[in-house]
């Protein structure tokens, strides 16, 4: 499956959820637009049941389900791709492990000399942030929306922006150069469709 060119990329938050719930919050996501899935779950109960759930019903929708930092998780449950940060591992190793079509997607904060890095090295798109503070990563350490507009003049692969991004400041950081917004607590600690839709019509303002 392709990685999309923009839109929003949902990222799961199944802290204190039952698996059922996280499945129905993630479908929610995918109807009210979501373009990418990522399951992200620091603290996992039953995780490859909960990520070959999330495989099946992000594919019923046509849409890529990634996992966040475990390569080896991504090729035990077929998923389409892997998100690696700075101590995840090698886009070397996970295209190796999972394939060309694998999409394989990296952190690089705010360094966009590492986005350059990364994407020579084969990585589908590369990730800026936080933006703003984020309840769901309050120590992530904070990038600058100018980082966004550098890294457009530069890089060809698609841009996602992460942290603390809301329907109300999503619009700056397209306008700046982001094509895609990775988002938790704005989707899954409200109503998932209804926010899901919210973020989407930011994208309907923005040119193609
Ligand atoms: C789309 C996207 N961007 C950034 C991250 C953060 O990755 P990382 O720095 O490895 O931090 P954790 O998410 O593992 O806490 C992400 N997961 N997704
Ligand atoms: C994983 C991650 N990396 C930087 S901020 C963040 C969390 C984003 O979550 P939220 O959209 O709730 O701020
Ligand atoms: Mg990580």
């Amino acid at each position: 499956m392709k990685f999309p060119h923009r839109g929003l990329y949902a990222i799961t938050q199944p802290e204190n959820r039952t698996i059922n719930q996280v499945v129905k919050d993630v479908e929610a996501a995918l109807r009210g637009g979501a373009t990418v899935i990522q399951y992200r779950d620091k603290n996992p109960l039953d995780t490859p049941h909960l990520a070959s759930l999330l495989l099946e019903i992000c594919h019923a929708y046509t849409t890529p389900l990634l996992i966040n930092d475990s390569i080896e998780l991504a090729l035990a449950v077929g998923a389409d791709g892997v998100h690696l940060g700075r101590d995840d591992g090698e886009i070397a190793v996970a295209r190796r492990l999972l394939g060309p079509d694998a999409i394989i997607g990296v952190s690089c904060y705010n360094d966009v000399e590492k986005a350059r890095t990364m994407a020579a090295a084969g990585a589908d798109y590369v990730a800026f942030g936080r933006f703003f503070p984020s309840g769901s990563k309050p120590l992530a350490a904070p990038a600058e929306i100018a980082t966004l507009a550098r890294a457009k003049q530069s890089l060809t692969v698609p841009i996602v922006a992460i942290g603390g991004i809301l329907p109300e400041n999503g619009g700056q950081l397209l306008a700046a150069g982001a094509d895609l917004l990775a988002v938790i607590g704005g989707v899954f600690d409200h109503e998932p469709e209804a926010a899901a839709r919210a973020y989407q019509a930011l994208f309907n303002h923005q040119p193609e």
